[in-house]
């Protein structure tokens, strides 16, 4: 097993929209094409057998963090599934929100939503899989709160992207498919205002009117 390279994205790797199938509908939105979809399917291939080289055969419960990371979720358990194929242990999938309280920015608590109980947890080795990693303030918040709810287990992260930007709060990042430059993106899962969450691929925004870029 070669030891794991990391995927960088150079901030000048744009290729135009026109080059590939975009939906008619967010046609003007897209300033440029940065991670096409078929460059995820293969990244996600490889992290997925990182992962498994890394976790091993143990019981996994994946954590998938909506809604942005739902596509990069079901690509990577889907490629999961044949890496641990020899694998005796089930590999089970939770789906939840995270949700900040008024007080989160003191208490750095947020509510988890869409776990029945966290006993199901226990025991178990998780990964957290999230869509980007930005601030760091969500993954960090999240990680805190499970530690807080006594989910003392084995805990992994891993996130389709990984901003080069200073953290707020330092997060460990286990494994990242792609590290990308500060710009704002939209595709694979991930939204301006819950548009684009269905483009697959990972898109610039254009600097046109219709945008006041929210990061
Ligand atoms: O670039 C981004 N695009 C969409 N959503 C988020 C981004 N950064 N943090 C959240
Ligand atoms: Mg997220
Ligand atoms: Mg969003």
């Amino acid at each position: 097993h070669m030891a794991a390279a990391d995927a960088v994205i150079p901030p000048d790797f744009e290729l135009p929209v026109d080059a590939f199938d975009i939906p008619h509908c967010y046609e003007g939105d897209l300033g440029a094409v940065i991670v096409p979809e078929g460059m995820i399917k293969d990244r996600v291939r490889r992290l997925a057998k990182d992962i498994h080289a890394k976790i091993g055969d143990n019981e996994l419960s994946l954590l998938c963090v909506l809604k942005g990371s739902y596509k990069f979720f079901t690509a990577l358990v889907d490629e999961l599934a044949y890496a641990r194929s020899s694998c005796t242990q089930p590999m089970t999938v939770d789906f939840i929100r995270c949700q900040s309280y008024e007080d989160t920015q003191s208490t750095g608590m947020i509510q988890i939503i869409g776990l029945s109980n966290l006993q199901e947890l226990k025991g178990k080795n998780v990964l957290i899989v999230e869509d980007i990693v930005d601030s760091g303030q969500t993954l960090a918040r999240l990680l805190h709160t499970l530690e807080e709810l006594g989910v003392s287990t084995k805990t992994w992260t891993t996130t389709l992207l990984s901003k080069n930007v200073p953290r707020k709060v330092d997060v460990k990042e286990d494994f990242v498919a792609f590290r990308i430059p500060d710009k704002f993106i939209v595709g694979y899962g991930l939204d301006y205002n819950q548009k684009f969450r269905d483009l697959n691929h990972i898109c610039i925004t254009s600097e046109g009117p219709s945008f006041k870029q929210t990061e």
